[in-house]
């Protein structure tokens, strides 16, 4: 599918990059129709420019100025100073999707002054091999076929859950946050691995494999992670031996704790934030 909109991206850090990479490489979004600006960093844009074959500008004004859906990319601490250099400048038909964690969009809308419609969504960087475990939340200004036209952009990169805005802060910090958990496990099973005499490529293709193995068997059983790990286990044996240590160090515990944080950390993201007191 082929989405006819123009795009422009404020913000080309790692997840603006993440969902043009997605967007381009599934050829959902024309590279011509996708515009990006920054707030300063020339460098960065020339190469989203040279990799993806976008457009960039260096004034944002100019950037937003044929756009159909404007996507807000920058960080938290961003959003004030970003909303208020365009707000006068956003044209009543214009689309605002949010990637921002944390910021409702009753702020975003207060921000920009006007009603137009706000979308806020939760992508996560695997937007950029197309698996992104997206969620989507319409603010009181959406129409559903806004809402049609966000889920069809980040269906795009992924699947898209259409959630409450109250779930949102779980979403971000279960979902938003999730690969980072993998990618730090996959780390310490690389160091493992290369301890015990698997060369660096020989751990990564192994792991690799292995994380592909899992997502595709928790997609397709409906047999719970307890009855997965058991299937894997066998009495006095290897997995046993390594579980006991995860277990007796309170593993799932932690990793309940750190999650718990990530989610606190985004209702924080919001509530920290007032156009008056923008420094979260
Ligand atoms: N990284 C992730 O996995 C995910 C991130 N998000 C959300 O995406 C947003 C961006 O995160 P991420 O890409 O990691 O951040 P980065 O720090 O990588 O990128 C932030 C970008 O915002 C730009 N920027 C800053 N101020 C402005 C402004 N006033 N107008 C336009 N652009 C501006 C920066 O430009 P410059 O470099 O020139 O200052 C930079 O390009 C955050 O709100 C985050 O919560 C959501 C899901 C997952
Ligand atoms: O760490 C962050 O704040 C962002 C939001 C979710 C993933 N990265």
């Amino acid at each position: 599918m082929n989405i006819n909109k123009t795009i422009t991206f404020l913000g080309a850090g790692s997840m603006a990059e993440a969902i043009i990479g997605g967007l381009i490489t599934r050829r959902i979004v024309s590279p011509r129709m996708i515009t990006v600006a920054n707030l300063q960093d020339q460098e960065r844009l020339d190469y989203i420019k040279t990799t993806y074959s976008v457009q960039t500008e260096s004034d944002r004004l100019r950037a937003i100025k044929e756009a159909d859906i404007i996507v807000l990319a920058m960080k938290p601490k961003n959003v004030h100073d970003a909303i208020s250099h365009i707000k006068e400048h956003v044209t009543g038909s214009q689309l605002i999707v949010s990637v921002i964690a944390g910021i409702p969009t009753a702020l975003i809308e207060e921000e920009l002054g006007s009603t137009n419609p706000v979308i806020r969504t939760m992508p996560n960087t695997s937007a950029k091999v197309g698996e992104s475990a997206s969620a989507i939340c319409p603010g009181a200004h959406a129409t559903d076929g806004d809402l049609l036209t966000v889920e069809a952009l980040f269906k795009a990169i992924g699947t898209v859950s259409v959630v409450e805005e109250a779930q949102m802060d779980a979403v971000t910090g279960v979902a938003g946050s999730g690969p980072a958990y993998f990618y730090y496990m996959v780390e310490a099973m690389e160091k493992a691995a290369q301890e015990a005499g698997l060369s660096e490529q020989q751990s990564r293709d192994l792991i690799t494999q292995t994380v592909v193995g899992v997502g595709k068997r928790l997609q397709q059983t409906s047999k719970t992670p307890k009855e997965l790990y058991k299937e894997v286990m066998s009495p006095g044996g290897t997995t046993e031996a390594g579980i006991s240590e995860l277990s007796a160090h309170a593993t799932q515990d932690i990793l309940q704790k750190a999650i718990g944080k990530a989610v606190k950390r985004s209702t924080e993201l919001g509530s920290a934030y007032t156009p008056t007191n923008h420094s979260s």
